[in-house]
């Protein structure tokens, strides 16, 4: 199978492969000596060729998994089966510390407890986890967790499905009603309707920013706004929802501190340790405090520089340093795969190779 000494088995969903620009992957893969196998994994991954790097986004068929389908287990089982069979694969990512990101209230609990935070202004808001839907109890957890109206009420699962994205803002108790256990609420932000996006690709990261969700204030009048996040927070989205008050329009423009931001991958590196990952940030408009709201697995890398490029050196650097034993761990476990990689690169301010952005077709 193929023509390269060394073979990259890919495996993502039919929605993320159409957006995928198969044709430069293939040419950036075969310019570092890898020939790509898009794998099925309905079929039996050891008779579709041998494979020295493993990339995925089993996120649909884990989150499928966790709740139950029988035939998305049974694909998890054979994937986890075969790579327990070639331990020497490097696995991008390791399945069980992507399984931390597909439930909400677990990642917001590791940002939540990173004691470096605070000092350094960067936060994640005060969050809670429903799993009734009494108004009463919940309304008592929220006030145990210090979580306060305005409210963003989100599915606990966040990978996954449409359902994954749709969110809705709750201004007071009625509104809670609405709530579909189980799920989370966090309490809502000011934030000037500007979201700060961060890809990560191991050290090397990219920052974008796009429309978000204008400033909102406690109200005993307002009904809850349903919205779902590929609504607001699109590049091309233009959302009503965006549009600043006119009171707010006076607020200046707080602008992202990378101190802080490279502070956040530090902790993403270390206690989630994904090579392909992204996170969201919102500015606190009343004190620049910065507030991780979200983390995601293998994201759209929209407008990340030289993407391919960037993933191929990466993926040789961690091929390298295991070579040199320089990399703790199974090839296909946490410390195995990322903790070899340090520091920080801004990819935005490298001159670009080649001039292409993100990885999808444009
Ligand atoms: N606590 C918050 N305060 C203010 N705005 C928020 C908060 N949480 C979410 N939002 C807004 O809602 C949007 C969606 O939230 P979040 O990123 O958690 O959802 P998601 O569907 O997981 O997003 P993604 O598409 O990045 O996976 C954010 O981009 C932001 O605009
Ligand atoms: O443009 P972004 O990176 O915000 O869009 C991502 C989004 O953040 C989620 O990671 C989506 O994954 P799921 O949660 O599994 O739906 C990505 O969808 P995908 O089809 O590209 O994996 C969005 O690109
Ligand atoms: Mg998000």
């Amino acid at each position: 199978m193929g023509g390269y000494g060394k073979n990259i088995g890919i495996w993502i969903s039919d929605k993320k492969s159409q957006k995928l620009n198969w044709n430069e992957l293939t040419t950036v893969c075969a310019s570092h000596g890898y020939n790509l196998i898009k794998l099925d994994i309905e079929k039996p991954l050891e008779s579709q060729g041998h494979i020295d790097i493993f990339i995925h986004k089993l996120t649909d068929i884990l989150a499928a998994a966790d709740q139950g389908d029988k035939k998305a287990s049974f694909i998890i089982s054979q994937v986890e089966q075969y790579l327990s069979n070639h331990p020497n694969i490097v696995v991008i990512d390791p399945l069980d510390n992507v399984r931390i990101l597909l439930n909400r209230y677990r990642y917001y609990s590791i940002l939540q407890n990173e004691p470096t935070f605070q000092k350094q202004g960067v936060f994640t808001p005060n969050f809670a986890e429903f799993t009734t839907n009494n108004t009463d109890t919940n309304l008592e957890i929220m006030r145990q967790r210090g979580v306060r109206f305005p409210m963003i009420c989100k599915p606990s699962i966040s990978h996954g499905s449409k359902s994954a994205h749709e969110m809705i803002l709750i201004f007071n108790e009625r509104g809670l009603s609405v709530c579909k256990p189980p799920c989370v609420v966090q309490s809502f932000v000011n934030h000037n309707a500007i979201l700060h996006k961060v890809f990560l690709i191991g050290n090397r990261y990219h920052i974008c920013e796009r429309p978000s969700l204008k400033n909102f204030y406690p109200s005993d009048d307002y009904a809850p706004i349903f919205y779902s996040t590929g609504e607001v927070c699109k590049a091309d989205s233009q959302s009503t929802l965006s549009i600043l008050d006119p009171h707010d329009k006076a607020e200046i423009k707080m602008s992202l501190n990378e101190g802080k931001i490279k502070n956040i991958i530090r902790v993403l590196r270390r206690d989630i340790g994904l090579l392909l990952t992204g996170f969201d940030v919102v500015i606190d408009n009343a004190t620049g405090n910065h507030a991780v709201i979200d983390i995601n697995v293998f994201p759209s890398y929209d407008h990340f520089p030289d993407f391919f490029e960037h993933l191929l050196e990466s993926i040789e650097e961690i091929v390298d340093k295991k070579a040199q034993g320089l990399c703790n761990g199974s090839s296909n476990s946490l410390s195995g795969n990322i903790a070899c990689l340090n520091g920080f690169v801004n990819v935005s301010k490298c001159p670009s190779k080649f001039g292409v952005t993100g990885m999808n077709f444009n």
